[in-house]
């Protein structure tokens, strides 16, 4: 099963892009964002590659001066030049070493900027997608760690063409002493190149088996750490549950990372003994040509020393050029994610519709989310006329936030289409018609920023026109007897005086939100949900005067907020079961009277009671 397993994901890796081309993609971008970057690369090279022959030559030439003519003002000026070559080069190593490091971080956070860019610019069902989120995990390792992907291949760059570059240095000095010294050090370094480079391969083909499990475990991590699930772990006491699932899944990691360093432990043994052969080898033969007189002493220290270090530099190069391959395989994972496309506007784009009076009509429409065979609609055809106002009511699940998510393009229809104002919604760029928009949900989450600018979705705003929106939405007390007033941050995540809002003064927030918007089609999904019934029936109240002339749909289970409306329509099971006025469908005593009555005995019933 496993290597079934492993055989598919090698046939995958082969359909992976070729590793050049992301290096090349690093390299652009380095170029376009900080083009000094390259200039710290290529003087480090330098360096790099100069390093180890300094030490390696001199001694040589000071050795046979020191048996030949032994002139020692030519060794005091040879040792002199030498260390402040030496000096110098060191310098720069460290010089470039602080600089790069600086420029690395500043590019991966372009990158990252781009990847968030990215992301909420994805069509909306990715953000319920559980592979699109594996991939996003993925990408954003390339941005968050400094040693993976991106950040791996401008980290290992630093030094790898220099040791490349030294490498030819090195191969010059072994070829003067014997090409068949050569040859057997190349073989053996082959051999530990292929088995390390197997090893990796295997390393990463495993990690996809850990991905899920760390994206599970992750989640129970936030779940327990944070603010908001606070009471319903407290409560339910779910800690016990969820940290069992945690330690199971740790579990699970660990097993497969027991297996990874099995398989690395084998390659390093072997890699060991072959590097203890290959040095004795090379060791006993330039002793013996010392000790036969076919070579100085001079020479043999230079071959020692070029041995020693070739051993240690050819280490260092391929450590250097594996983790270089294998974070270049690693850029795949962000520009897996880049690549992820976007569905297209169909046909020529549309310009949006004007005017703050529109018509909607749902077209025999058909709907399943994307990845699941159950139709949520079905030749559903539905018109809303300009102005009107129209509540949307059904049991749970009967497909109401599903029609919302359809008419605001977060999905599209499977078949049939939608217009507005006889404009195809789907020829619409999706930028253009969220502005057509202003939707309260029944769930809101603020972000750690000013009551303003969570008002206006911006750090730029009319204060006039906020303060109005939080006044109309019923917030105006609450703000007013803030010290900070508007300014006000919002959540302790970030200020540690931010301001934690109740459910219904955050449902109030988004209504203030709507307001501010101004869009032309106005949606509210269950936006009295949290609020008491005081806050509710100024809402309802004011509801026409939000509105003002505008289309509007209203989603409530609370039946009595229908009244307010000019049509209602009862959805069951992705139908339209019953349309009508309030009182025409109350009058028709089908499942939306049903509904009502059963709504309304119960409060009937309570009063009896207290009468009692
Ligand atoms: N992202 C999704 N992927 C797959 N199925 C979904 C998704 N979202 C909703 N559904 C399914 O679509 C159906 C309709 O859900 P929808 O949220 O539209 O109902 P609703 O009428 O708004 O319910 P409620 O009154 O509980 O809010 C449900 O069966 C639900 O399970």
């Amino acid at each position: 099963m496993r290597r079934k397993k492993e055989k598919e994901n090698d046939a995958e890796k082969v359909k992976k892009r070729p590793l050049m081309r992301n290096v090349f993609f690093v390299y652009q971008h380095m170029r376009k964002w900080l083009p000094e970057s390259i200039t710290v690369l290529a003087l480090n090279t330098v360096a790099v590659a100069i390093a180890p022959f300094i030490w390696i030559v001199v001694p040589k030439l000071i050795i046979d001066e020191l048996q030949g003519s032994a002139r020692m003002d030519w060794i005091i000026t040879v040792l002199a030049v030498t260390l402040i070559i030496t000096a110098a080069v060191h310098f720069t190593k460290e010089a470039c070493i602080g600089v790069f490091r600086m420029k690395m971080a500043r590019i991966r956070m372009l990158f990252g900027l781009e990847l968030h860019d990215k992301a909420m610019n994805l069509d909306y069902h990715h953000a319920e997608n559980a592979d699109t989120q594996n991939l996003l995990n993925r990408a954003t390792r390339n941005t968050g760690n400094p040693n993976h992907g991106l950040g791996g291949v401008m980290k290992q760059s630093f030094s790898l063409l220099g040791y490349m570059i030294g490498f030819i240095g090195y191969i010059g000095i072994i070829l003067s002493l014997h090409p068949v010294v050569l040859v057997y050090l190349l073989i053996s370094v082959v051999i530990i190149y292929r088995l390390k480079s197997k090893s990796d391969k295997y390393r990463y083909s495993r990690e996809d088996d850990i991905r899920p499990y760390e994206r599970k475990s992750r989640y129970i991590g936030n779940v327990l750490t944070d603010f908001e699930f606070g009471k319903d772990t407290r409560i339910y006491q779910l800690k016990t549950m969820l940290l069992d699932k945690m330690e199971r899944l740790n579990k699970r990691t660990e097993g497969v990372q027991k297996e990874i360093n099995t398989k690395s432990l084998k390659v390093e043994l072997i890699d060991t003994v072959l590097v203890l052969i290959r040095d004795g080898i090379v060791y006993a033969y330039i002793t013996y040509m010392v000790l036969s007189g076919k070579m100085s002493f001079g020479s043999f220290i230079l071959y020692a020393t070029t041995i020693n270090g070739f051993a240690v530099w050819m280490l260092e190069l391929m450590r250097n050029f594996t983790e270089f391959r294998l974070a270049a395989r690693y850029v795949d994972d962000y520009l897996d994610f880049m690549e992820i496309e976007n569905e297209k506007i169909l046909g020529e784009p549309s310009p949006l519709p004007s005017g703050n009076r529109l018509a909607i009509h749902f077209d025999n429409v058909d709907f399943a989310y994307p990845g699941t065979e159950k139709k949520i609609f079905e030749s559903l055809s539905l018109d809303i006329p300009a102005g009107q106002k129209l509540a949307v009511v059904g049991v749970n699940g009967a497909g109401k936030t599903s029609l919302i998510k359809l008419l605001t393009g977060l999905y599209r229809p499977t078949e049939g289409k939608i217009t507005i104002e006889g404009t195809d919604i789907s020829t619409i760029p999706l930028t253009e018609h969220y502005k057509l928009f202003s939707v309260v949900y029944q769930e809101i989450k603020p972000v750690a920023a000013s009551i303003s600018e969570n008002v206006a979705a911006s750090e730029t705003y009319d204060t006039n026109r906020v303060w109005d929106a939080v006044q109309r939405a019923g917030l105006g007390d609450k703000v007013n007897s803030l010290g900070r007033k508007l300014d006000t941050p919002l959540l302790k995540i970030i200020e540690d005086d931010g301001l934690e809002l109740s459910g219904g003064e955050n449902q109030k927030l988004a209504l203030a939100r709507a307001l501010y918007k101004n869009g032309p089609i106005v949606i509210l999904d269950e936006p009295t949900a949290a609020l008491d019934p005081i806050a509710e029936k100024d809402i309802y109240e004011s509801f026409g005067d939000m509105i003002d002339g505008r289309t509007a749909i209203f989603i409530s289970h609370r039946l009595s907020s229908t009244k307010f409306c000019d049509k209602v329509a009862y959805f069951e099971n992705g139908k339209i079961e019953e349309y009508g006025t309030h009182y025409e469908l109350l009058a028709l005593n089908g499942k939306y009277a049903h509904m009502f009555n059963t709504q309304a005995q119960y409060y009937q019933d309570q009063k009896v009671e207290v009468t009692a």
